[in-house]
Parts: structure tokens; sequence; C-alpha cells
């Protein structure tokens, strides 16, 4: 059987990440694409260099042509800008829609079959450019924030409890941004539910509540170390997971920012839900049950991106 091909669009530090991960994980052969000419081809060279060591067969190569995603299975994009200290995700809106409108022409030509992640920020509002303008089947485009969301609050909650990541399930639902609602009503040790393992004493409320804080904050604090960018290996590992699960049809359950037609009551908007993942792309969305609080921290975060949504209509009359 020929291997399948994964396109990565935008060959910066997700980029790179990404098809690193990708080699590692034997996914299938990896393209490159980026506008500055030189960077994707070294990527992918050096990439390819690191395979007989590293022990995995995969073809990599890059290009600053859209020709090079021809026919892609999975494409994952991260073209544009990430914010710097002191920025919001939300200001870097005006660029990356930009970005977007030419990263779905380009998927639209030459990938139209591809399952389709979009990473870029503001996320639910790029990943909904991106499906309008690609004109792609909801079903196969989708945003990463979730899985990357909710991995930094499993990684909090098990430092907190001094327990095994793998022990610790949580989602993170709602916008990618700070309003996020981490549900700690959803969230796990080895199947026991947080506010129980609360009340057994192993840790407090305030405590929780100070890493749902953080956990909002998430992205913030590392682009605050960084400086010149943000997270990418934590991002582009979420990523990888859910080209894993449609690559392989695992059938995972991941929150994912996807298209939404009425669930959670709310329709025409890309919002983080948990989602089943497999070989038809978003298979089906988990409606989980919100209770009052629960609903009103989803709304408040629904209504930033509906806002950001509007925003990105009045600057691309394309999309209005
Ligand atoms: N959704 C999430 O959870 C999440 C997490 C981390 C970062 N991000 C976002 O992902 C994006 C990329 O982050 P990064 O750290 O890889 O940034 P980066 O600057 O390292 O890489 C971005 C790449 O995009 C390229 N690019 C710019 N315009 C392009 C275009 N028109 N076509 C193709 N390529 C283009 C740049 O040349 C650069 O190589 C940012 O917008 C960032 O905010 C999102
Ligand atoms: O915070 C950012 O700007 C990048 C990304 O959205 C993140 O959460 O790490």
């Amino acid at each position: 059987m020929s291997r399948r091909k994964i396109a990565l669009i935008g060959a910066g530090n997700i980029g790179g990440t990404l098809a690193h991960l990708a080699g590692l994980k034997e996914l299938g052969d990896i393209v490159l694409f980026d506008i500055v000419d030189g960077v994707p081809q070294g990527k992918a060279l050096d990439l390819a260099q690191s395979s007989p060591v590293a022990g995995y067969d995969a073809k990599l190569a890059g290009g600053a042509d859209y020709s090079v995603i021809e026919g892609a299975d999975v494409v994952i994009v991260t073209a544009g800008v990430p914010r710097q200290p002191g920025m919001s995700r939300d200001d870097l809106l005006t660029i990356n829609l930009g970005v977007i409108a030419k990263v779905a022409e380009g998927v639209k030509r030459y990938a139209p079959n591809a399952f389709v992640i979009c990473i870029t920020n503001p996320l639910d509002v790029m990943v909904w450019a991106l499906q309008k303008a690609s004109g792609l089947p909801t079903q196969r485009v989708v945003g990463m924030a979730g899985v990357l969301d909710s991995s930094r609050f499993r990684y909090f909650l098990a430092e907190e409890l001094n327990v095994s990541v793998e022990d610790v399930s949580a989602f993170v639902l709602g916008g990618h941004g700070d309003d996020m609602v981490p549900s700690v009503r959803y969230s796990a040790v080895a199947g026991v539910p947080l506010p129980d393992v609360v009340a057994m004493g192993w840790t407090t409320q305030e405590r929780i509540d100070a890493i749902v804080d953080r956990t909002r904050k998430g992205g913030g604090e590392i682009v605050g170390l960084l400086k010149t960018g943000s997270a990418y290996y934590a991002p582009a590992t979420a990523a990888i997971a859910m080209a894993e699960s449609y690559l392989k049809d695992k059938r995972r359950v991941l929150p994912c920012a996807a298209y939404l037609t009425g669930q959670y009551g709310v329709k025409d908007l890309y919002v983080g839900v948990p989602v089943v993942i497999g070989a038809n792309g978003v298979e089906r969305v988990m409606e989980i049950d919100l209770d009052a609080s629960e609903r009103a921290m989803f709304e408040k975060s629904v209504a930033s991106v509906r806002v950001l949504i509007e925003a990105a209509k009045g600057l691309n009359p394309a999309f209005a």
C-alpha cells in the first residue's frame, strides 16, 4: 500500500515540529509549504537526514509553490504569525485572515479531498474562514485547540495530584481564548471525577480554581517566557493526535473546534467541543450536559468567538 501524504502549510516552529513527529510516527510522506522559499526545503532535508538514525521511512520534501501539497490526505495549517508578549490572539485577526484566504485557495485547488486541521490563531475564526473560503465539507475541516488546552489542564492536574499524566483525563470546551471552559466536572483521575478527588482531600477547590485559571492563560504564559513566539511542541503533538485518529480511523474522542449546526445551541460557528475523529473526519459531535454555571461560561466563550467572526466579515466582505 502506498504511503499517505501529509501536507504542512507553514514551515515555522509548529510546522517543523509537526514534520518531525509525523516522521517519527511513520504517518506517511511529508511535504512542507511556506512562502519563505528555502525554509521548507531546508527543514525537509534536515529531517530526512535524521530518518536513518531515528529509524523511520518517509519521503520529506518542501517548496514555496502550492503544487507541492497536491493530493494530500491530511493538511495541517500553521501559516501566519504568532503573537508577541502583550498581544492577545485576537490581535492576529487582520494579518492571519489574509493568510488563511490564500491558504484556502491552495487547499481547494490542490488537496480538496484532505482532512484539514487548522492551527493558526485566532483559531476559532481562522478555521471558520478556512472552511468558508475553501468550500471543503465541514466534517473535513477542524481546528486544533482543545487537545492542547486539555493537555495543559491534564498536566497541571497530574502535577498537583502527583499522579501519572496518563491517569488524568480532562476536557476544555469553548473557544480558544482566555474565557475557554476547562471542565472540572468532566475531568477525572483514573475515572474518579475531580470533584470526588477534592472531596477525598487530595487537593483543595482553591488549588483546582488556580489550575483552571492557569490553563486558561496557558498560551500567554509560554508567550511571556519565550518572548519571540508561542508554544509549539505541545500544539504540534496535539495536532498529530488528531491527524493520527483520522489516518488510522481510531475514532478517538478529542476536543476540537468543530462546525456546529445547532449542537449546544450554536449554529454556523466553530467552537471547541468533544468530537469523534475517524476516517470520515468529524464523525460525531458529543453533546455533553452542561450545568448552569458551565453553560454560562460556555456561552460567554461562544459570544467572544461570534464577535471576532463579525469582525472578520467586516474585514473581508467575501466572508459576509
Ligand atoms: N491553535 C492553537 O492552539 C495554537 C497553538 C500554538 C500556535 N498557534 C498559532 O499557530 C500559528 C503558527 O505558529 P508558529 O509558532 O508555527 O509560527 P512561526 O512564525 O514559527 O511559523 C509560521 C510560518 O508561517 C509562514 N507563513 C506566513 N505567511 C504565510 C503564507 N501566506 N503562506 C504560507 N506560510 C506562511 C511563515 O513564513 C512561518 O514560517 C500562529 O498563528 C500561532 O498563533 C495556535
Ligand atoms: O497562546 C498563543 O498565542 C499560542 C497558542 O494559542 C497557545 O495556546 O499556546
